[in-house]
């Protein structure tokens, strides 16, 4: 497990400790932070953030608009060294962003091998494509796709790095409630089938609550609550346990629904 920090790095155990000691690797960790801090001059966005994600764990990120949600994200993905604390990331990391951030030079297939290290990078990214149901748009320019399929090429360029940690920064905020619902789903197969951990940023506590196993709210620059989601899949968004987190989380983001129907 690789360790990333800029200044002031302290290390969690190293491997092969049993109990509580355990490095990181033998507990199935994809991820961890610990006392993770990070200023943007005098201001503190992230303020001691502790956070654990296992392999095969999907993770939700809440917060309020400024909280520090992408701030965490682009720490966890190496995009920002910067902060301090301790931060370990196992194995391969890769992001997906709100906007597809495609080449617009490059076709379809070469986006998806951009910086590939693989044998037989059209070979992987053509396996990619069709995970994500796009074989047929292997040759297409960027600027012809609908969001939705850009997003998904975003998704197989993500996947054909075959990630432990895959971190998806509102990936699905762009989109129009009907195409978010098939790349919901289509996240949720992909993520069955390889079974990285993942952390989800977004504003939306209902697509929280119908894709992870743990929701987190992300407050005064820490994890200030958390919500298990022990419901099978694919979830309703009317199953009372469902109704009932809902709830509780948006009183932890600060908003009332007295009123509103
Ligand atoms: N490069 C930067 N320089 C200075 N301040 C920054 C920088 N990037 C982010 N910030 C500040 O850090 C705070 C957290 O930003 P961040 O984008 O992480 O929040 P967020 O929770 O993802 O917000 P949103 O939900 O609105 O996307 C904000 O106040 C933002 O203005």
């Amino acid at each position: 497990m690789a360790a990333r920090t800029a200044r002031r790095l302290t290390r969690t155990p190293a491997p092969g400790g049993t109990g509580a000691d355990a490095g990181p690797e033998r507990t199935g960790l994809v991820a961890r932070t610990r006392g993770l801090t990070k200023r943007f001059g005098t201001r503190t966005v992230l303020d001691g953030v502790d956070l654990d994600i296992r392999r095969g764990e999907f993770v939700a990120l809440l917060g309020r608009s400024g909280s520090g949600k992408s701030t965490l994200l682009r720490v966890l993905a190496g995009l920002d060294g910067d902060a301090t604390g301790a931060l370990h990331v196992g194995g391969t990391v890769a992001v997906a962003f709100q906007e597809p951030r495609l080449v617009p030079w490059k076709r379809v297939l070469d986006n998806v091998t951009l910086g590939l290290r693989d044998p037989d990078p059209a070979e992987a990214a053509g396996r990619a494509l069709a995970e994500v149901g796009l074989t047929g748009r292997r040759d297409a320019w960027p600027l012809t796709l609908s969001g939705g399929e850009a997003q998904r090429v975003s998704l197989a360029r993500a996947l054909v790095r075959n990630p432990d940690l895959l971190l998806l920064d509102e990936p699905f905020s762009a989109l129009d409630a009907l195409t978010r619902i098939t790349v919901h789903r289509l996240v949720l197969d992909l993520w069955d089938r390889h079974r990285p951990g993942v952390l989800l940023v977004t504003h939306d506590v209902d697509e929280a609550l119908l894709l992870a196993d743990r929701v987190l709210v992300l407050d005064g620059g820490r994890i200030a609550h958390q919500s298990e989601v022990g419901l099978p899949r694919p979830r309703r968004r009317d199953h009372p346990g469902l109704v009932a987190l809902h709830s509780a989380l948006l009183a932890r983001l600060g908003v009332t629904t007295e009123g509103t129907s």
